[in-house]
């Protein structure tokens, strides 16, 4: 309704008459208090024989659907956690927040049909479980664990997920969490209707908690050195500048993470959703991860047919065309990711059509096709020359998969 606006409805058999109006503050001279906001008020009449309707039923009415459409106007928010450096002081918070418009829907996301709509429904069950979680005697959340590969859209598909639901997202950024009582702190703050997302799980949790301790402790050792020596050698001062920078880091521990998934969760109302991601989920603590903790775990691969005709559908509106026989062919043999598929599809310039897309994805499969069977022959020849030199095939394969793990932990995490 607008300002001093008066209207009149019907609600089963009764009519009621509304009218608007509002108290404008004074205009005061400067103050250092706070100026009064202006203020609405509504009035209802109705006659005398209608109380039992309106009081019984109309209000309740009125106040449902006032709530449905404030939930439907209502502007949805991105949270990203600030440093407990800046929590305190005049109109500081815990969260900073900017507008949520990720386009990303579950139409839009290159994934098996099957899959998608399993999702969806899991989705819309949870959203309509408030009565349900009431009655099992379980907090009403629910945990999504999303791995898979770089750019197979896990990002992508927390925006779908949060755009479907209508939620609000709290990225939760663990490094800069200094205990677990700052991570208590933060997620008590978070509101209902809200998904909080941790990604790259692995990366931002210490869950080699007990190796770093030793090696601080080896550290610690050090500190008996004389420092003036340690101030003059520039090998011992970059160490040093290290161990301080490793003291500063979050000291969030799994511990404190199970707790606030198992406990904390209860003690500030329903309906949120966690979302752990990460790349490597074999590297995850059991516990982490267990049913009840991560109610669903979801993988997201690199792209196949089906997920490449929603992104060609989606980039190139295109539904078949005589190349895809082709592309499904490529796909099933090698392995790339529907980030890579997705930034061949896209057009470069005004000058290049469909086919030229598509030919482009061809031969980007066929260059990475060939670039793993180059791999594969080279892994295939080191193995051989392990056998000549003594050592078992599985020994050298062995340790090369190892090494190239731990070469890619180290270019993901900073451990
Ligand atoms: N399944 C998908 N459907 C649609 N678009 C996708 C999909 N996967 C990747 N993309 C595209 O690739 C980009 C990168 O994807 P996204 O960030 O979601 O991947 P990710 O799995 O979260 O990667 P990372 O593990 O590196 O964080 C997205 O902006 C999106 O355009």
């Amino acid at each position: 309704m607008d300002d001093y606006e008066d209207v009149t409805e019907v609600f089963d058999g009764a009519k009621v008459w509304w009218s608007s109006s509002k108290t404008v503050p004074k205009t005061q001279p400067i103050s250092f208090h706070p100026v009064a906001e202006e203020r609405r008020q509504y009035r209802l009449t109705f006659h005398k024989r209608d109380r039992e309707v309106i009081t019984e039923k109309y209000i309740e009415h009125v106040l449902k659907e006032g709530k449905a459409i404030a939930v439907k106007n209502r502007q949805r928010k991105l949270f990203t956690n600030n440093s407990s450096e800046n929590w305190y002081g005049w109109k500081s918070t815990k969260w900073s927040h900017v507008l949520f418009e990720h386009p990303a829907t579950f139409d839009s996301l290159a994934m098996e049909t099957k899959k998608k709509e399993e999702i969806k429904k899991d989705l819309t069950r949870f959203s309509k479980g408030n009565n349900y979680y009431a009655k099992i005697g379980k907090s009403w959340k629910r945990g999504y664990l999303l791995y898979g590969p770089p750019g197979t859209g896990k990002s992508t598909m927390i925006s779908a997920m949060a755009n479907f639901l209508d939620y609000d997202i709290y990225d939760l950024e663990l490094t800069t969490v200094k205990d677990n009582s700052e991570l208590r702190k933060l997620l008590i703050e978070t509101t209902g209707k809200s998904i909080i997302v941790i990604e790259d799980i692995d990366c931002s949790l210490d869950l080699t908690g007990q190796r770093k301790k030793t090696k601080e402790k080896d550290g610690d050792d050090d500190d008996d050195d004389d420092k003036s020596d340690k101030e003059k050698d520039p090998i011992s001062k970059k160490k040093s500048e290290a161990e301080k920078e490793n003291k500063n880091r979050s000291k969030v521990t799994l511990s404190g993470l199970l707790n606030f998934i198992d406990g904390i969760w209860s003690a500030c109302g329903g309906e949120r959703i966690i979302v752990f991601t990460t790349n490597y989920v074999d590297r995850l603590d059991p516990a982490l991860i267990r049913t009840g903790r991560m109610d669903k775990h979801i993988e997201l691969s690199y792209c196949c047919f089906e997920a490449f005709q929603v992104l060609a559908k989606n980039y190139l509106e295109l539904k078949s065309h005589e190349l895809f026989g082709k592309i499904e062919e490529l796909l099933g043999e090698t392995k790339m990711s529907p980030a890579d598929v997705a930034e061949n599809l896209m057009p470069k310039s005004d000058e290049e059509d469909e086919e030229d897309c598509l030919k482009r994805l061809i031969k980007a499969l066929e260059t990475t096709k060939e670039a793993r069977k180059k791999a594969e022959e080279a892994a295939l020849k080191a193995e051989k020359a392990g056998e000549e030199s003594g050592e078992t095939p599985s020994q050298v394969v062995q340790e090369n998969g190892e090494k190239s793990a731990k070469r890619g932990e180290r270019e993901r995490c900073n451990f």
